[in-house]
């Protein structure tokens, strides 16, 4: 009721005052430290980003949904920079408190070719970390985002391209493509993190069958399951079905929203967070085997050679 109340204020600019007050009333009501509150506070701060090659973040002023676009050709793979540039992108879009976010690839038949195989095959450690770190800040960022946020899946999405739809809201991808997590088939054992999105998505037995066997997901099986929940015949539709998901939420209040969501997933963020170090090193280790090595370079080449 309370939140309702205040909910149709927080559709224009909250004047400072109108955020003490309502910092002071719910932070009581909800035992939260001012810090915390402030960050899952909804209002509606447009913005046009700062362009990055790799990541265009593109809002709508109307709608105030922003369409965040990965542009690494030729397949998205996910490499160190790319992952800078979401985490840039994410708190931005954090920043400034807009009403929804849709991931989306400007590769017109891959969403994305998940981790860059070249950040994992003969790394250096000291870049590597790097490059875990940031992996690990941008699912922080995206799977705990205040904003509601969904996955236009425009081509395949596979590996850490399924993990990066997974931890969005809602999926919709376009027909003829593969998704799923084929780590097991890498000879990878799942981090903590990527298993804790797949059971968000599909229930406990379909992610254990999935991430055990490493199975890609045609997109008419990958709906039967739940990993993805619509179909949408090309891109622009399927962005569309995203924003037609997001408005929904116009209706609800996005304070009662954003803590619901942030209560459903705070287990899994915390889990990550209080074992980042610890992760890592799990990687690291698995990763320099002299036969996950090998596996890496044979599956770097037969994508070549194809
Ligand atoms: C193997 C990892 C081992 C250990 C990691 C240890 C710990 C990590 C654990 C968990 C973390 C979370 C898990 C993440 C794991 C990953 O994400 S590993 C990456 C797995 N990705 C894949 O298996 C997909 C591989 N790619 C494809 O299947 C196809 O490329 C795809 C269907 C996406 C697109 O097909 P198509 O359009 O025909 O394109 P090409 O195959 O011709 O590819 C174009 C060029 O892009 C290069 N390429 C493809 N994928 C990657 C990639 N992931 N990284 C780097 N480069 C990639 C490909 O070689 C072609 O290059 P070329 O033009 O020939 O030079």
């Amino acid at each position: 009721m309370l939140l309702t109340l205040f909910e149709s204020h927080t559709h224009f600019f909250l004047s400072m005052f109108q955020k003490m007050i309502l910092t002071k009333i719910i932070s009581n009501t909800l035992s939260l430290h001012k810090k915390q509150l402030i960050e899952w506070l909804p209002a509606v701060r447009y913005f046009s980003s700062p362009t990055n090659p790799l990541v265009n973040v593109d809002v709508n002023d109307k709608s105030g949904i922003a369409v965040v676009t990965m542009n690494r050709k030729p397949v998205n793979g996910l490499s160190l920079e790319l992952f800078e540039a979401m985490s840039k992108a994410l708190d931005d879009l954090e920043n400034n408190r807009i009403r929804g976010a849709i991931l989306t690839s400007s590769c017109p038949t891959v969403f994305s070719a998940g981790l860059d195989l070249n950040e994992l095959y003969q790394p250096d450690k000291k870049r590597f970390k790097a490059f875990w770190t940031t992996f690990q800040d941008v699912w922080l960022k995206l799977y705990g985002s205040s904003f509601p946020t969904a996955a236009a899946i425009n081509g395949h999405a596979p590996a850490g391209g399924c993990f990066l739809a997974i931890s969005c809201e809602y999926r919709v991808m376009c027909p003829d493509y593969k998704i799923g997590l084929n780590e097991t088939r890498l000879g990878i054992i799942a981090p903590i993190f990527l298993r804790a999105s797949m059971r968000n998505t599909v229930s406990n037995r379909e992610a254990e069958k999935a991430l055990t066997l490493g199975t890609l997901y045609s997109t008419e099986d990958a709906l039967k399951i739940g990993l993805i929940d619509e179909i949408a015949i090309y891109k622009v539709k399927a962005i569309e079905r995203c924003e037609n998901f997001l408005a929904q939420f116009n209706n609800v209040s996005s304070i009662a929203r954003s803590f619901t969501k942030r209560s459903l997933r705070q287990k899994d963020l915390e889990e990550l967070e209080n074992c980042r170090e610890e992760d890592f090193n799990i990687f690291w280790s698995n990763l320099i085997e002299p036969s996950v090595q090998k596996q890496i370079g044979d599956y770097m080449q037969s994508l070549k050679k194809k």
